[in-house]
This record gives C-alpha cells, structure tokens and sequence, in this order.
C-alpha cells in the first residue's frame, strides 16, 4: 500500500498525520533507548553496577522543552536547581542520557584522570552530526587518528609561542585600528551604530578588530571591509547553526523536506565559505617562504599529511571547516572576556588605575621571537584570570561522549552518554574562592589562593574556563595573550556610559555567555603622547591644522 506523506489539500487528515508522526518519533525513541540504554552487563569495571546519577523524570525536563529553543545551554538555571536537589552528578535520560556534574572534583577525575573515557564527542541520538559544517573540524571530531592530526597541528605547529610572536605587528595594527575606532565613535565620527551620547558601545569595534587579526592569522590576508562584513555575517550563521536547537539532527529527510527554505539558507552559506575560502586557502602555496609573512594557519593545513589515510592531503571542504572553526572559536570567545573584563574596570577605577600604572612603568605584554612574554605584567594577568573565573565566556564545556560504561561520583554513566560541566558554578566554589562573586584580582598575586594557578586543571580544579583534559581549549593561551594585550592597551581612560551610572552585568547566552546589555562606555585618550600610531597620525594632522591656522591668523594681525 503506498503512504501518501505529502500534505494535500485536505485539512482533515493534517491531525492524523501528525498523530502518526508522533506516535512513530516515540516509538523510535523508545526503541532506541532500549537499544542504547547501558549494557545489561552488571558490573563496570569489574566491580558491581553502580546506580545511575539522580535526575528528574524525562517529562519535567520536557516541560520546560521551550527553552531549548536556542541550545542546551540555556538551561544553567534550570540545572543549577537540578544540581541543588540531587547533588554534583544528575542525569535526564531524554533522547540518550545526559549527564551533568558541578563539583571541581568530579570534573578533574572525569576529564585528566580518566581523560581518554570523556575525551569523545557524543553521537547525535538519531542520525550523523549536520555535516555541512562539522565535517573536519576538530571540535566535532571523534576521539581518534584524524582528531588527534588536525588537533596537534593547531596547538603545537599553528599556535605554537614562536609562532605567536611573529604577528606581533598584526596584532599591533589591530589594536592600534580599534584604539582610533573607539576614538572616532565617541567624537561622534564612527559609522553611527556604536555611539549613543558620547558613549561607545564597544562590541561591534572590539570583534571587528579581533576578526580581522584572527582573518590575517589564519590567511595571512589583509580583506577589505566589504569582505570582511560578508565572512563575519557567514561566521555568525554557522556558530547559530551550532547553537541553536540541532534540528537537523532529527529525521533529516523528514526535516529538511519540512523546513527547506532553513535548509536551502543553510547550504548557500556554506557554499558561499568554500568560494571565498578555498583561494585564499590555495594562495598559500603563493605566499610561502615569504620574509613579510609570518607562517599562517592555512599553510599548516595545506602541508599536513593524513598519515592515518595513506598521507592523503587535506581536502578542500576539511579545511575550509578548520579555518571556520580557528575563526569562530578564537574570535567570540576571546571578544566576550575582553569585554567583560573591561566593565569591570569601568565599574572598579582603582583595578582600571592600577593596570595603567602597571602597564606604563615598563611592561610589556607582547612576545618576543622565542615566544615568551618580553615584560610580565603579574596585576594585568591577575585581571585577566580573574575575569576568565568569574565570566568565563563558555558556562559549559562541548558536550562529551562516553566511550565506554564507567563511572562519576559513585554513580554510573552509560557508554554513549552525553556528560557536560557546570564551568561557571565550578569557578564560583566558596570553598576554594572567598567573596567568589567579586572581582578581585589580587585574589591570583603573591598569597592569595588563585597564585599560580593552573588553568590547563591538569593538577587540580579550581576554575576550569577552558575545559581540561584532551579536549581542553588547543587556543587557551593565544585566548589569554590576545586579552591580555588588548586590555593592556590603556592609553584610553573608560568610564561609565554616563556619569554616576553603573554597569549592567546582567549575562545572556549567544553561543558564550556575554554581556546581556553590551557595555557603553565614555572613552578618554589618557595622554596624547602614548597612543597607538594611528591616532598619533590623527593628532599630528590636527596639529599641523592648528599650527597653519595660527601662523595665518598672527599673518592676518600683522
Ligand atoms: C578566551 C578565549 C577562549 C575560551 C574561553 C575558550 C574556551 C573553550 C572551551 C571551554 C572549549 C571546550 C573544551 C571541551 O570541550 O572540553 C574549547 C574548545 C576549543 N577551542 Fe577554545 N576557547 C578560547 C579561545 C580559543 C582560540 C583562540 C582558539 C583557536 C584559534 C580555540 C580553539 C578551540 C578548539 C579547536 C576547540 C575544540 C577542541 C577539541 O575538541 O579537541 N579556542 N574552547
């Protein structure tokens, strides 16, 4: 008998169909639970099977289905609850189980001490990940040969400190670009969208400064605005595409029939990177061996045999892929901290006072050529670590999959699970931070708790803003550097965005977690003299324009 799906014109059968389809998705997933539930084998590790985490009943969690609208992540306050109720480890077996665990402790022993049974990435519960934007990347990669090749290349070739520190000029002009951007802005002479009353919103200036130096590391491309605009506008598609509710993921024949123009959107914007990406790719070859060109991510990939695969070369769409995430992770992220950082100077002017002092007695935040920082500045990174604990950009880790059955906090976690970590909540533990929902710098300097602390947790936990274990963060410290370099550029004094006002620290989530009002702030250059070089060509012009005026006017006098 054929099964006519299409929807005809006959409104009546509409309500049985979706019936039909609902009874069959339930079905499916019941049946798929059985099949992926944990193995009937009562032991892990050869010790009795321990119960599972604790949780509330599929049902509760689907009540509040509404808020998965966007992504799991916005479900911090309903777990935060959960988490009071049950304790550091619950689970909610809803499409597979997902587990989710918030004490430091659990995390260390999950994630370094049995590191290679988390380090996958959980299997989507009905079909493959959407592989339009995925295929490739690192951060979608199953725990193995081609996840560990294209891994080592970020971290250790691509990011390696040398490396770094040959786009010391790059990130100069960055910086030196947005210092006379947020000047222009709050002269009332920027392109209008980011000043209101004096002051500047910083957001759009400070991620268009950071886009554009990750576009140079990764293409050794300087792009015009326009192209810019354009890659930056394909970038957010596709970190939605990854936040928002994988919908895809779902039946995608029936889904992508569903809802097609969504899908149509989906695979231009993809189209549209591999035309624009794959030249700049390809002039590597162009470029390489060129002095004025520090060595670029692209080229890293273009030189990397798949030694797994009979050394077959990268392809085009794989490195497409890994250039879009190296944009994508290294730009929000980073953007997000900085400016959650700088509210907090303009909310604390003597931490603001202290940085500058700091930074204009002889420190030196960049690298020098072996890659190592030229002039510490202990007060600047004791601000930058302490922003990482108290707004960590990311309040949860890319979700892991359990390779095999094993165990967390005396309870079981299935082979498959989906297992997250509370990364806000674990920076905020009152037992290892006091006041911990205060931003206090000197908390990292001599004789405070966070002195010396290890942000890679490999020894221990006590904030974990980058994750830890084999998954951790391969950008953690070009993340670090380029905060700590942009908020050491402070030759510009920020204060509130009017007088007496205080800083909405109110948190949204949009991919990382930032600032719900996006920070207005009243930009002051604090000496003329110690500007970047593109406002001291700026000055110097307007001096030059002073001094002509005078002589004319003393000429006229006379
Ligand atoms: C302040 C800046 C940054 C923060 C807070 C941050 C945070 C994170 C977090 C929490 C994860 C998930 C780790 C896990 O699942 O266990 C992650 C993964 C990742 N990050 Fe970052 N990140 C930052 C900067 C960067 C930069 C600059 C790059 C590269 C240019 C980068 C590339 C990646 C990649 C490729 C992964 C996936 C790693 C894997 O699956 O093996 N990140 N990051």
């Amino acid at each position: 008998m054929e099964v006519d799906v299409g929807l005809t014109s006959d409104t009546s059968t509409i309500p049985l169909l979706c019936c039909l389809l609902i009874t069959l998705f339930v079905s499916l997933l019941f049946f798929l639970r059985r099949r992926r539930g944990p193995s009937d084998d009562s032991r892990v590790n050869g010790k009795a099977r321990l119960p599972p985490p604790p949780g509330p009943p599929a049902l509760v969690f689907l009540a509040k289905f509404p808020a998965l609208r966007r992504s799991i992540f916005d479900l911090a306050p309903l777990l935060r609850d959960l988490h009071a109720r049950h304790g550091p480890v619950i689970s909610v077996r809803l499409f597979g189980t997902l587990v989710f665990v918030a004490d430091r402790r659990l995390a260390h022993r999950a994630l370094v001490r049995d590191g290679a049974t988390f380090a996958d990435r959980p299997p989507l519960p009905l079909v493959d990940p959407d592989p339009l934007f995925s295929a490739g990347d690192i951060n979608t990669a199953p725990y193995g040969p081609y996840w560990r090749l294209v891994r080592r290349n970020l971290a250790a070739d691509a990011l390696h400190r040398a490396r770094v520190g040959l786009f010391a000029p790059a990130r100069r002009r960055a910086c030196g670009s947005l210092v006379a951007g947020l000047l222009r802005a709050a002269r009332g002479q920027g392109d209008g969208s980011s000043t209101t009353g004096g002051a500047v919103t910083v957001r759009p200036l400070l991620r268009r400064a950071m886009f554009e130096l990750l576009v140079y590391m990764c293409f050794g491309a300087r792009l015009g605005r326009g192209e810019l605009d354009e890659i930056e506008a394909l970038e957010r598609h596709v970190l939605a595409s990854f936040t928002a509710f994988p919908v895809f993921a779902f039946l995608p024949p029936l889904t992508k029939r569903l809802l097609r123009k969504r899908w149509a959107a989906h695979v231009a914007v993809r189209r549209r990177l591999d035309e624009l990406f794959t030249p700049l790719i390809h002039a590597a070859r162009r470029r390489g061996g060129d002095k004025d060109h520090p060595p670029c991510y692209d080229e890293s990939l273009l030189a990397l045999p798949v030694a797994d695969e009979g050394d077959r070369p990268l392809t085009d769409a794989e490195m497409v892929s890994l250039c879009s995430e190296f944009l994508n992770a290294g730009t929000d992220t980073t953007v997000t901290l900085v400016e959650w950082i700088m509210a907090e100077l303009v909310s604390n002017p003597d931490v603001q006072a202290k940085v500058y002092e700091e930074v204009t007695t002889g420190g030196n935040p960049e690298l020098d050529a072996a890659g190592n920082v030229r002039a510490p500045l202990l007060y600047l990174r004791a601000v930058v670590l302490e922003g990482l604990r108290l707004h960590p950009p990311a309040h949860f880790l890319i979700p892991h999959g359990a390779r095999s059955d094993a165990e967390i906090g005396g309870y079981t976690v299935p082979r498959g699970a989906e297992v997250n970590f509370l990364v806000a909540e674990i920076g905020l533990d009152e037992a290892v931070w006091t006041a911990a929902r205060e931003f206090r710098p000197e908390r990292f300097l001599d004789g405070g708790k966070g002195r010396g602390v290890d942000l890679t947790g490999s020894r221990e936990i006590t904030m974990m803003p980058f994750g830890a274990g084999r998954r951790m963060c391969p950008g953690y410290a070009l993340g670090t550097h380029h905060a700590e370099y942009f908020v050491a550029r402070s030759e510009l004094r920020w204060l509130p965005g009017a007088e007496g006002e205080a800083v909405d620290m109110a948190e949204t989530v949009d991919f990382t977690t930032v600032m719900k009002h996006p920070l207005r702030a009243r930009i002051i250059p604090r000496n003329q003299t110690n500007t970047c070089s593109l406002v001291e060509q700026n000055s110097a012009e307007e001096n030059l324009y002073i001094h002509v005026s005078m002589a004319c006017y003393f000429l006229l006098i006379l």
